[in-house]
């Protein structure tokens, strides 16, 4: 992506697209792949079934994958003091979840917060690192790592913290294992299981904040 002299990206908001191989459900269905991608160019390309001797209608994006790539360039901005956000966005089943979380074999299959977390711990950075995990369901805001999850929680403004959600619970983590028992912790605790179920008029949003602070990590 075109970068200035500081090797930081120019924009603030970057746009990546990732595409997931078909499951067993959708090639049980005899389900055709449509689209394709050129990750070279940042472009994906959407070919009508029914009409193979159309052009396909290709769109440009500032990253393509279709595999994991990891949130380093986030990463480096969080580090340097600068706020950093990864927002997941696509229909159900589209792959948000695995994208941010991933398995952990085969390696490339490893998501986007355990390979965040290993570069914020990676060797010589110093950092305090807290982190918060919450979901928003039904227009309603629930702590994944509070005492009680069910309970409500209300979005606040300070005039010098900005917006935030009062009593969400922060836990310091030390290491990768401990990030990812947290995390663990946080996913089971979620409302519901979304993947194909078209019952659902809201769907829960799910927000992990991994907040670095200078200083030693005690
Ligand atoms: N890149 C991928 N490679 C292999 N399997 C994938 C990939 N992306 C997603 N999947 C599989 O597809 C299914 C749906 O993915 P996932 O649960 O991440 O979707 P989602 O967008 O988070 O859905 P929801 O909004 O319903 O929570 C899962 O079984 C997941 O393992």
């Amino acid at each position: 992506c075109p970068r200035n002299r500081t090797n930081r990206p120019k924009t603030t908001v970057r746009v990546v697209v990732r595409c997931r191989p078909s499951n067993s459900r959708e090639k049980e269905l005899s389900c055709r792949e449509v689209v394709t991608m050129d990750p070279g160019r940042g472009q994906c390309f959407i070919h009508k079934p029914t009409a193979p001797e159309q052009p396909p209608k290709h769109f440009t994006f500032d990253g393509v994958f279709s595999v994991i790539t990891d949130g380093c360039v986030l990463l480096q901005g969080v580090t340097e003091g600068y706020n950093g956000t990864i927002f997941a966005y696509g229909q159900t089943g589209s792959g948000k979840s695995f994208t941010m979380q991933g398995v952990s074999y085969p390696p490339s299959q490893r998501g986007v917060i355990p390979r965040a977390f290993e570069h914020i711990f990676e060797k010589n950075a110093k950092f305090l690192v807290r982190a918060s995990f919450l979901e928003i369901y039904n227009e309603e805001i629930h702590d994944l790592l509070g005492q009680d999850t069910k309970q409500k929680l209300e979005l606040k403004e300070h005039p010098e913290r900005g917006v935030y959600v009062k009593d969400l619970s922060m836990h310091t983590v030390h290491s990768v294992a401990e990030c990812e028992r947290i995390m663990n912790i946080g996913w089971s605790n979620r409302a519901v299981e979304t993947t194909y179920n078209p019952h659902l008029s809201s769907p829960p949003y799910t927000l992990l904040i991994p907040t670095p602070s200078s200083g030693e990590n005690p």
